[in-house]
């Protein structure tokens, strides 16, 4: 499941109260701020064309405005500074109030926008420029700091930033403005604003994309929240702190200084748990230990290439660890652990400030004549840092002819240039990128590392939480450690406590407790109830894909016995009840139900009742399984008349066979000793409990279908012989019509203590009716119990042929006269055999054939004239089972009419002696260079000719038409088949 979707579902007007109470609670600067909301409530921004802004102070810059007045027009010089994401193009803003004039700066010159008659008297002219210090403009909690700040920054204006500042500003903020999708703003509001007005800002942007003289990454923003990182302390022990970098530039010396000594802490309300607690260190990244490892020690060794790939579901930590590992490699400190967070360049990274560092727009960077621009300042050397570290987050946007900038730029740009790649997509990158980088995966975080994730946040903020809430939040978010704090902040909003209740709320889905509950009366027959409860959970809460998907997910936990540790109560004790292999049927069941059931949603307009429907097939087949069991379970006791009972079944759900499943042979089992133990006979008995089984019973109108399994021939004469018998005591047991079938099954251990005399192989085994048609089988009609008693066999007027390996297929002889009956060729364990793949059919129509079928794909064959050839034909040698049997046609002159061909030399010789229907012991085999021949030896019995011989090639080589003429000279000997090796087909 997507955890994003669970994001959007929390009930907005709840949230946004929740929020507003929790935001003023949770940070006292969050107060301050709205001191400053009434403004920028007031701002009103106007952004007729793309490069030009207008900005409105409503009411505290009205023209004559009193002194009280001039306080808050102080607050309208606006600083706008670059933001993260991308690389902000050099603009001012100048704000001309003497002359009415809003202008804003660009480094094509300046764009004045009408700001109307507002604050002409206040403050002649001012301009914007880009911050330099994100940090201050966070700091709204304390006044004083930012007067100080205010006054300090009057003094460390660059004179090229075309700053003009003629009247005291008291006051200022700073509004932070990115062509990104961040914007940093002490207020929300504004913040929100600026961010949705901020893509038409520069939308036109046409200037340089890179300019040293920028303010920094801006990637501040994204850190902002994070734990003060520079103690005064840290200040005294670290040489490398700012406090004795003198070679900076003299505003950043200034900043540095006023921060330093000032200790400005860094406090902005961060907008979500997920920005708060962004990993700073490689240490914080959660799951990725691989990759956090590979970096760091790429950086400690110095072994950095130019470009990096870093790629893997969404909110798994790329983003944050290409900026750790952009902070990592400019890191001063000689620590291994790197980003220290204390050097300078930590310090300036952090910050937002850095200039070596820089985040690209994916998609504004389309341009060949950005891209260039971009490569060109590439080159240039960085300015205080070791490296100058491109990300381009969602590279998976960038056009080929991007790439193909980038990609050939790599060569020639210096050492100190990496590009660092984001994306969610590999499939979506041209191949050259991917050879050309070093690659790293992001796998989805382990469900257990997002809960102690979730569980270290929550104590960090102080909420209280259930742990299985955690849990199940982790579960949710699939492998997303942003989804999962997403949640996490969204509970945090609607209720002190993280529970269970809550996440089940806001995901949108029901309690294992409420599910299970359903589960139960579906399978039951309570059918109102279960529509009733189905219907009230879909009208309330949950979508029905989403039930499905869930129903399902419970199922499988139960049926892979997943729910026995570590899982809700109910879960458990569902699962406990549940434990029985009919109960295991019963869920796999309604697995498949429920899985054909969401395909059939999807393309439903009317979802809640095609879910209702399926719920209630899971009962059908829980009441027929019931029915099963409850009459098997008590036939005896009770003397109840199974025929009522199924009868009655039936009724409800018209003609509903009932078919004994596997899960169910304990009962068949007892049925069946049952029924034997009604015979008369005691070596009757003995034999039909030592030698048969009853494997399969289904019911259908008053008629009982007994299928029984014999592992011999020879049990399977016997039995038929006693076949009225035992349907007799079937009947006595079941109470109704029973016809029997008999089927022989392959069994090792019985057949071969068995001793084979007369082999008798039928079609569907035996079968002691003629089988009515579907039609008469339909419900209402009643079956005449004196119809299925007929000795008439099944296909009548043909004898059935053994196939020669014993195997347990039956092979009519001359049964294929016409494909769809030969399509109905079974074997003895019951299974259809299939006709022969269409290739081969179809080189045997071309010869007029085309009554050849083989069943059970490549193994058995025979043609219309009944012969049989039992063929496994090579994977190489497609054709091999046609030219054999053209051959064998022309052999026809020959009496042979079995050919066997088999691959496989272990089993040529059990074919050969199978062809000639004889015991190994009885047959006496004769040896020649190039073949084996099998000889019947013992005169004419079971319908053999004396001399019988059966030939066995082994010799692959050997060609089939020199086999034929060896055979010639051996005039005595009656062929009576073929053991071939296919590969002498030719
Ligand atoms: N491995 C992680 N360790 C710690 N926090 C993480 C991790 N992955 C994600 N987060 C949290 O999720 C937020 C977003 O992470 P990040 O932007 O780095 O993910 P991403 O993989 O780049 O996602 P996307 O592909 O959607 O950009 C972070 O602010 C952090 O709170
Ligand atoms: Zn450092």
């Amino acid at each position: 499941m997507d955890g994003r979707r669970h994001s959007v579902d929390i009930p907005i007007s709840k949230t946004l109260v929740a929020l507003r109470r929790v935001r003023s609670l949770r940070d006292p600067s969050t107060i301050s701020t709205s001191k400053f909301s009434a403004l920028v409530d007031n701002v009103n921004w106007e952004t007729n064309s793309s490069t030009g802004i207008s900005l409105r102070f409503l009411d505290s810059c009205e023209e004559g405005g009193s002194g009280k007045n001039q306080g808050s027009r102080a607050k309208n010089v606006g600083y706008l500074y670059g933001e993260r994401d991308d690389f902000i193009d050099d603009f001012e803003l100048n704000y001309d109030l003497g002359k009415s004039k809003l202008s804003v700066y660009e480094n094509s010159g300046p764009k004045t926008v009408d700001s109307g008659r507002y604050c002409s008297n206040h403050v002649e002219k001012t301009s914007v420029i880009p911050s330099i210090n994100p940090l201050e403009d966070v700091d709204l909690s304390n006044e004083l700091s930012i007067r100080s700040l205010q006054e300090e920054r009057t003094d460390y204006i660059a004179p090229e930033r075309k700053f003009v500042r003629k009247n005291q500003v008291k006051k200022s903020f700073g509004v932070g403005v990115g062509e990104g999708t961040s914007v940093h703003s002490p207020c929300p509001s504004l913040r929100d604003a600026l961010s949705s007005r901020s893509a038409s800002l520069f939308a036109n942007e046409e200037v340089d994309l890179v300019d040293n003289d920028d303010p920094g990454c801006g990637i501040s923003c994204c850190w902002s929240g994070t734990p003060r990182f520079r103690e005064a302390s840290d200040v005294e022990n670290n040489p490398l702190l700012c406090r004795n970098v003198d070679e900076i530039a003299v505003y950043e010396n200034r900043y540095l200084k006023y921060n330093c000594n000032e200790i400005v802490p860094h406090s902005e309300t961060p907008r979500s748990l997920s920005q708060k607690f962004r990993p700073k260190s490689f240490s914080e990244l959660v799951g990725q230990n691989v990759v956090a490892r590979s970096l760091l020690g790429a950086i400690c060794k110095g072994r950095i290439t130019s470009l990096y790939l870093f790629h893997g579901p969404r909110g798994t930590g790329k983003t944050s660890a290409s900026r750790i590992f952009a902070a990592a490699l400019n890191c001063l400190s000689l620590e291994e652990n790197r980003p220290c967070g204390l050097c300078r360049e930590c310090v300036m990274f952090f910050s937002g400030r850095s200039r070596d560092v820089k985040e690209v727009d994916s998609v504004r960077i389309n341009r060949r004549d950005r891209v260039r621009s971009l490569i060109k300042k590439a080159t240039i050397p960085p300015v205080s840092s070791r490296f100058k570290v491109f990300i381009f987050d969602e590279c998976h946007l960038l056009h080929g002819e991007t790439w193909a900038t980038v990609l050939h730029s790599l060569d020639n740009l210096s050492q100190h240039v990496i590009f660092v790649m984001i994306t969610p997509d590999l499939d979506k990158l041209p191949r050259s990128a991917l050879s050309r980088s070093q690659r790293y995966h992001f796998p989805k975080i382990k469900d257990s590392d997002v809960s102690s994730r979730l569980v270290k946040i929550c104590l960090e903020e102080g909420l209280d939480f259930d742990q299985v809430a955690l849990d199940f939040i982790a579960a949710k978010s699939n492998g997303s450690l942003r989804d999962a704090e997403m949640m996490l902040d969204q509970l945090s909003l609607l209720g002190k406590r993280i529970t269970m209740s809550l996440a089940y709320e806001l995901i949108g889905i029901v309690s294992d407790d409420e599910l299970l509950d359903l589960l139960d009366l579906a399978m039951s027959s309570d059918t109102s109830k279960t529509v009733i409860r189905a219907r009230e959970l879909m009208r309330s809460r949950i979508d029905p894909m989403q039930l499905i998907s869930q129903l399902a997910n419970l199922i499988m936990d139960v049926l892979a016995g997943k729910c026995q540790e570590g899982c809700s109560e109910v879960r458990r004790r569902f699962s406990n009840r549940r434990t029985s292999e009919v109960d295991l049927q019963k869920l796999s069941h309604a697995l498949k139900i429920l899985s054909e059931t969401e395909k059939q949603l999807r393309m439903s307009k009317n979802q809640t009742t095609w879910l209702t429907v399926a719920l209630l097939q899971l009962s059908s087949m829980e009441c027929s399984a019931e029915v099963i069991d409850s009459k098997l379970d008590n036939v005896h006791e009770r003397g109840e008349s199974w025929k009522h009972v199924v009868s009655c079944s039936c009724e409800e759900k018209k003609r509903h066979t009932l078919r004994m499943r596997e899960d169910h042979e304990r009962t068949l089992e007892s049925i069946w000793k049952r029924a034997t133990e009604l015979f008369q006979s005691s070596s009757l008995k003995s034999f039909l409990i030592e030698q048969g089984k009853l494997s399969s019973l289904v019911v259908s109108q008053g008629l009982a279908v007994a299928e029984l399994e014999f592992c011999h021939p020879n049990c399977i004469s016997k039995a038929e012989k006693s076949q009225k018998l035992i349907a007799n005591s079937l009947q006595s047991i079941l109470g109704c019509n029973v016809e029997i079938k008999i089927n022989l099954v392959p069994c090792a251990t019985k057949s071969r203590h068995a001793k084979v005399k007369k082999p008798s192989f039928r079609l569907f085994s035996c079968s002691r009716r003629v089988r009515k048609s579907q039609s008469s089988t339909e419900c209402g009609s009643d079956s005449d119990y004196s119809e299925y008693t007929s000795e008439r066999p099944m296909i009548s007027g043909r004898s059935t042929r053994p196939f020669p390996d014993n195997s347990g297929l039956q092979i009519p002889h001359k049964c294929c006269d016409r494909m769809d009956r030969v399509r109905t060729l079974g074997n003895g364990e019951g299974n259809l055999l299939s006709t022969r793949t269409a290739s081969c059919r179809g080189s045997l129509e071309d010869r007029q054939t085309t009554e050849f079928v083989a069943a059970s794909s490549n193994e058995l064959v025979c043609n219309h004239e009944g012969d049989v050839l039992y063929f496994q034909e090579p994977e190489n040698q497609p054709n091999c089972f046609a030219r054999t049997f053209r051959l064998h046609r022309k052999s026809r002159s020959s009496d042979a009419s079995q050919m066997v061909c088999c691959t496989e030399p272990r089993l040529q010789n059990k074919l050969a002696l199978s062809i000639l229907r004889k015991a190994s012991s009885e047959t006496s085999a004769t040896t020649n260079d190039t073949n084996n021949t099998y000889t019947n030896s013992s005169g004419e019995e079971n319908g053999l000719k004396e001399n019988s011989e059966a030939l066995c090639w082994r010799t692959r080589t050997l060609h089939l038409r020199k086999a034929w003429q060896s055979r010639r000279g051996r005039e005595n000997s009656h062929l009576v088949g073929w053991v071939l090796p296919c590969a002498t087909a030719k």
